[in-house]
């Protein structure tokens, strides 16, 4: 940045947008005059590891009645934030259509996501939705799903167990989940080893090209030039630009292998999925399977490489971080000593359904994690109190007045904290903060999912997240060899600092004490 102060060719307009954009900002019209705004050089202070999800419930304490406030940034339209669940049916189920994720977010995200489908809006969106629902069927999760995430945990944990240096030592189980969900996206979305089990540390490579380009398009965000950073390749920009590069030379490679495949067909992968489905593809009769099920346009299942390598890249994201992200936070609270209950719980389900199945061999199979109950209630509380994508935004088409009162006018974003709202008492309860999976558990002794407007973890409406069920088996499956094999204790001790990324890694992974069982 000092070639930019220095460089008055550079420095000049610099400066000049700074100040019209100061002004534009000082003197906007307010159109929910008894709202709070928070600085935005406030937002920014704040915004560090382990702090600025714990600022907005702060404030959102702070507001209370009130649900809604807003902070205003720079060049930008005004951001509503809101920690209401019926701002968020409204948001999400009732007025789908007037609130895409828009502009603005395409615009963030195009350089990592391209037109994949989290990044996509109208029919792009709708496209890839309808394709991606086939592959994420019931049968796909019981039998290729099921072996690939059954196969990688025991690995997992085998690897773990090698490279502990001793003992007593502490392991550091983000790491182990960050390898096991790095190494079974690989193989569902391109069927392809990424080396995980390989690698003693994961921020090397594809792993760590992956971290860093999600990280630095998180800090777009809150960076008001990140486009003419972007122009001119410095900083941040011109990091995120080579981790992107990274990506996309390892994913071209696979694509172009793929490509030459004979077997396509038979391959259960996403990208060969997809690929067979294309016209490039050369495989005629699952073409027509699919357009026979479908009944749709000849043209809607062609896809080029490029498009190909955004939508796989969406799915690794997708499912990658998210699901490691959830196994740390639970497994670290079953590591604490309050939570010992919870451990003793899961394990006595197991054993029941375990002595109920004729015959069994000790492999766990996905009808015996089906009826895991309990465990279902503790994989849902983590993901209540730590919500893998932490807050979301929407962009407003049209005028619209949402349902705790807040004006919102057209182009502004409204972002709701999923965070802040599993700490609201007036959705959970006094204890809301409390890790307690048995709020999931009916009389009966089964588990019950809450409105997901009022738990928004995997979103609500149409766009609810895809793999869901393919996040709950494979959260299911490790976090059962886990506490088969393993004593986990010293959460208590253990530091726990959330990232200010898109998804809630811990800066400082998840160091606990692991004991095989004897
Ligand atoms: C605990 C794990 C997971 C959580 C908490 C989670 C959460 C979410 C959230 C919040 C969204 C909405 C994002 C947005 O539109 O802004 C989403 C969308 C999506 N998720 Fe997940 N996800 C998880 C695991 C997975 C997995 C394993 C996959 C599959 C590889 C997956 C695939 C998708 C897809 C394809 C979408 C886009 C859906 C659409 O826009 O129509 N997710 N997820």
């Amino acid at each position: 940045m000092d070639g930019i102060r220095s460089d008055p060719t550079i420095f000049a307009p610099l400066l000049a947008i700074a100040v019209v954009a100061l002004f534009t900002y000082a003197s906007r019209k307010r159109s929910n005059p008894t709202h709070k705004v928070v600085k935005f050089a406030e937002v920014l202070r704040q915004r560090r590891p382990g702090r600025i999800l714990n600022f907005h419930c702060e404030t959102a304490a702070s507001v209370y009645p009130q649900t809604t406030w807003e902070v205003h940034i720079p060049f930008n339209p005004v951001m509503h934030l809101t920690t209401s669940a019926p701002n968020v049916k409204h948001l999400l189920i009732d007025k789908f259509d007037n609130y895409p994720k828009g502009a603005f977010w395409r615009d963030t995200f195009k350089d990592l996501l391209g037109d994949g489908i989290f990044n996509a809006d109208g029919t792009t969106w709708k496209k890839q939705r309808k394709v991606a629902s086939y592959e994420f069927s019931a049968k796909t999760l019981r039998t290729f799903m099921y072996d690939v995430f059954s196969k990688h945990s025991k690995q997992a944990l085998q690897v773990m167990m090698a490279e502990k240096s001793s003992p007593s030592s502490l392991v550091d189980c983000q790491e182990v989940f960050a390898r096991y969900t790095l190494e079974s996206i690989g193989i569902i979305g391109f069927g392809c080893s990424l080396g995980a089990f390989e690698d003693a540390n994961v921020s090397s490579s594809f792993g760590g090209a992956f971290n860093l380009a999600t990280l630095r398009t998180a800090d777009r965000f809150v960076d008001p030039l990140w486009k003419v950073k972007r122009l001119l390749n410095v900083g941040k920009e011109k990091e995120l630009k080579g981790a992107i590069r990274l990506i996309q030379n390892f994913s071209s490679k696979v694509i172009a292998e793929r490509r030459l495949d004979d077997d396509l067909n038979e391959k259960p992968d996403l990208l060969s999925r997809f690929m067979s489905m294309s016209k490039n593809s050369t495989s005629d009769s699952n073409r027509r399977t699919t357009r026979d099920r479908t009944q749709s346009d000849p043209n809607e299942f062609e896809f080029s490489d490029q498009e190909l390598y955004f939508i796989i890249i969406n799915f690794v994201l997708a499912g990658r971080d998210t699901t490691a992200n959830s196994l740390t936070w639970t497994l670290w609270e079953l590591a604490k000593e309050e939570n010992r209950g919870c451990v003793d719980k899961i394990r006595a389900e197991n054993d029941r359904l375990r002595s109920e199945e004729p015959g069994f061999d000790g492999v766990h199979d996905h009808d015996l994690i089906s009826k895991s109950q309990y465990l279902k209630c503790v994989i849902y509380e983590g993901l209540r109190l730590y919500p893998p994508v932490p807050v979301d935004i929407k962009c407003a088409e049209n005028n619209d007045v949402l349902p705790d009162g807040t004006v919102v006018n057209a182009g502004d974003r409204v972002m709701f904290l999923i965070y802040g709202m599993a700490r609201q008492k007036d959705i959970w309860g006094d204890d809301a903060e409390v890790f307690r999976p048995e709020r999931f558990l009916t009389t009966d002794g089964k588990f019950k999912a809450p409105e997901a407007w009022k738990m928004p973890t995997f979103l609500a409406g149409k766009r609810t997240c895809l793999g869901k069920d393919m996040a709950m088996l494979s959260s299911s499956i490790m976090l059962l060899d886990f506490l088969d094999g393993f004593d986990v204790s010293g959460g208590e001790d253990a530091i726990m600092l959330y990232d200010t990324g898109l998804t809630l890694w811990s800066t400082t992974g998840l160091n606990i004490k692991v004991d095989a069982r004897l």
